[in-house]
């Protein structure tokens, strides 16, 4: 079973990516995952930590000469920002002098880092986390929430497409359909992989110049008006073979197997399957994909309102799925809180932050919809090599086509 987990804090020294379970064969270099790294980094609305910090990326192990070998994959993220955060976040104890508040260099962002965090933030994880963890400074807590866990996601992500795409000829595209009160308008087209580049050309990764210019107009409003953004984002996936996923066990259908993952991304607080929420408003007759022909494994549909899941299992349609990201929550207009340390009312900590996190938030959510999928197509597939998958898929794709091969 493809299996996945990542480490390491936001400040710390590197994030950590491990992957077991990846069959053998699959190509795969560090240009490939720095890409999709540089991906998650563009866009619109991110505060200034994006345009300075690098992601270091080194490949520990699994990988040889380019190509997978069935070991466990370890990826390196270092942090080019490291060491400013040396003492702060050392593993080892330090002298308490080096932790005063102002350790005597007199420099304010110096001074700011060293600071214990009292004033918990609402929206984001600072303090159920430092109740539940019996901590008086809310630091260990942030760091970990912190949504630079996502590129090691991302990193795995990449890995994972790479499976999908050279077992199945699986691919995927993500992009903007929201961002505050600007949307995407219905009947605007739908991206396909071969659309990547100009998605990441587009500011704010949205397939309609007209929308982008009016979302990136919102974002600088939200900016100017020390106030941040949410917004939606889709993923598509073409070429998914039908019968990925199983409707046998609740926990392994793909539908709820891609809900669990994208909303294990930071500040995501809604999934949507296809048309999910508008289908609940249609009568049965309006609301289902009609099956117009079956032929040699091939399926015709008069819509994809399922977003490609039925009954837990792929059915051949391209899958579609929506993550809602709620507006980022260290607002630089500081919301109300109480300080930790004294009980006494406060405005939540603000030192920088992004306006909104949208843009990255789609290549996350595709990264996070990959690592699912070649899952469900591992599971399906079997096998410790990439000939031994791809065979075992070709055995299934037949024995479906021999199936709907009618003769008169
Ligand atoms: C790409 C990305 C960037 C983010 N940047 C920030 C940020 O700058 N400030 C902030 O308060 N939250 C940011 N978040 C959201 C927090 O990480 C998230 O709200 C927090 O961990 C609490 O988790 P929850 O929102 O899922 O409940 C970001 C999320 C993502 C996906
Ligand atoms: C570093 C990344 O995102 C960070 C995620 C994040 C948060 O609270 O989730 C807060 C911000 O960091 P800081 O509080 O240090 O300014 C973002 O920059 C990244 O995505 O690489």
């Amino acid at each position: 079973m493809l299996r996945w987990m990542t480490a390491g804090e936001s400040h710390g020294e590197a994030l950590t990516a491990l992957m077991e379970g990846a069959p053998a064969g699959v190509a795969i270099t560090s240009a490939r995952i720095g890409s999709a790294l540089a991906r998650r980094r563009l866009g619109h609305g991110r505060g200034a930590r994006q345009r300075f910090e690098r992601d270091e990326l080194s490949i520990i192990g699994g990988i040889r000469h380019g190509l997978t070998i069935g070991s466990p994959i370890a990826l390196r993220i270092g942090n080019s920002e490291w060491p400013k955060w040396r003492t702060v976040m050392s593993a080892d104890p330090v002298p308490a002098e080096d932790l005063l508040i102002d350790a005597g260099t007199g420099d304010e962002r110096e001074i700011a880092r060293n600071r214990p965090l009292t004033r918990p933030r609402p929206g984001h994880a600072d303090l159920p986390g430092a109740l539940k963890y019996d901590l008086p400074d809310a630091r260990p807590v942030l760091e970990r929430a912190s949504a630079r866990e996502t590129a090691a996601r991302v990193a795995l992500g990449a890995v994972a497409e790479a499976i999908l795409e050279q077992i199945a000829g699986i691919r995927l595209v993500s992009h903007v359909v929201r961002i505050g009160e600007v949307r995407l308008p219905a009947g605007a087209p739908t991206p396909t992989p071969e659309d990547v580049e100009r998605l990441d050309a587009d500011p704010v990764r949205c397939v309609d110049p007209a929308t982008s210019a009016a979302m990136v107009e919102c974002i600088d409003a939200a900016r100017k008006d020390g106030d941040t953004l949410g917004g939606v984002v889709e993923v598509i996936a073409t070429g998914v073979p039908i019968g990925l996923g199983t409707h046998t066990v609740a926990a392994s259908r793909l539908d709820a197997r891609l809900a669990g993952e994208l909303m294990s991304i930071q500040a995501v607080k809604g999934v949507e399957i296809g048309d999910g929420f508008e289908t609940a408003g249609l009568p049965g007759s309006q609301a289902h994909d009609e099956i117009l022909a079956l032929a040699d494994g091939a399926v015709t549909r008069a819509s994809n309102r399922a977003g490609g899941i039925e009954g837990g299992m792929s059915n051949g349609s391209p899958i579609r799925v929506r993550a809602a990201y709620k507006p980022i929550s260290t607002v630089p207009r500081a919301l109300r809180s109480v300080d930790l340390a004294t009980g006494e009312p406060a405005t939540g900590l603000h030192q920088r932050s992004d306006t909104t996190a949208v843009v990255p938030g789609a290549v996350i959510a595709q990264a996070a919809t990959a690592l699912v999928l070649a899952q469900a197509l591992l599971d399906k597939t079997g096998g410790d090599s990439v000939t031994e998958c791809a065979g075992n898929l070709r055995a299934y794709t037949e024995r479906i086509a021999e199936r709907t091969h009618w003769t008169a």
